[in-house]
């Protein structure tokens, strides 16, 4: 989603973007970003753009709803109901996935909502209300077997950890991640797989898994 951003602003008329223009180390048209990269874009989209974070976790949540439903349509759905998990995590990865959420409720899908760690921030608060509204469930806890996620679930939206992971994975983020890494269905990751060290690139930490 930062990729997308960055096109944005780019192809908007203003200056290039040029320090994060895609090099030689592009692959089939994508480049990843490190972390570095991708926090120096975003002190650059924030201090010298002037967006705020509410502007950009809007973006980022609609980008990735956009990308799934290209990737995984609702008539690629076998289930009837196409329903889709969005696990969240307690910073602004997870608020990209409160505004996924909101807007694959709108492209039809049926989403709920995994929300362990909720940051006592307005933002945040005002992203649950908006979901609330739209009659979007929060799970008051997570399911411990994979089967029961692959058996109610088409798809799960990873939005637990985006560019400032760091260290050992702390509960209860760790037996949530032990779950999914045993789930059969898709699960398409907000940034990058969660739990995973940053420098990886999204592709090659886990294949079955979509970076957005
Ligand atoms: N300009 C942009 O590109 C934007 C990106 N957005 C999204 O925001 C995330 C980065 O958000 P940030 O709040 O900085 O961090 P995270 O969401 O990755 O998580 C921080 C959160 O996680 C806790 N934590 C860190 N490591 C661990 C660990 N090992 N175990 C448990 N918990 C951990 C930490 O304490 C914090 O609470 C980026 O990836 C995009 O998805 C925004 O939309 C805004 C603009």
């Amino acid at each position: 989603d930062t990729c997308a951003r960055i096109a944005g602003v780019t192809g908007g008329g203003g200056a290039p973007c040029r320090k994060y223009r895609a090099g030689p180390d592009m692959a089939g048209g994508l480049k990843y970003l490190s972390q570095e990269e991708a926090q120096a874009v975003d002190e650059e989209l924030f201090n010298e753009y002037k967006f705020s974070v509410d502007q950009l976790m809007e973006l980022a949540g609609l980008s990735c709803a956009t990308a799934i439903a290209k990737a995984y349509p609702i008539s690629s759905f076998t289930s009837n109901l196409p329903s889709v998990l969005v696990v969240c995590g307690p910073g602004n990865n997870g608020g990209d996935g409160l505004v996924c959420a909101r807007h694959l409720k709108l492209f039809g899908y049926e989403p709920a909502i995994f929300y362990p760690k909720q940051p006592n921030k307005t933002l945040f608060e005002n992203l649950c209300t908006q979901c609330r509204k739209m009659d979007i469930p929060f799970l008051p806890e997570f399911p411990q077997e994979a089967e029961v996620i692959d058996g109610a679930y088409s798809l799960v939206i990873d939005a637990i950890f985006g560019f400032s992971f760091k260290g050992a994975v702390r509960e209860p983020f760790g037996s949530i991640l032990n779950t999914l890494k045993q789930i059969t269905i898709p699960i398409a990751s907000v940034d990058i797989p969660s739990g995973k060290p940053i420098f990886c690139s999204a592709a090659a930490t886990n294949p079955r898994n979509e970076g957005l």
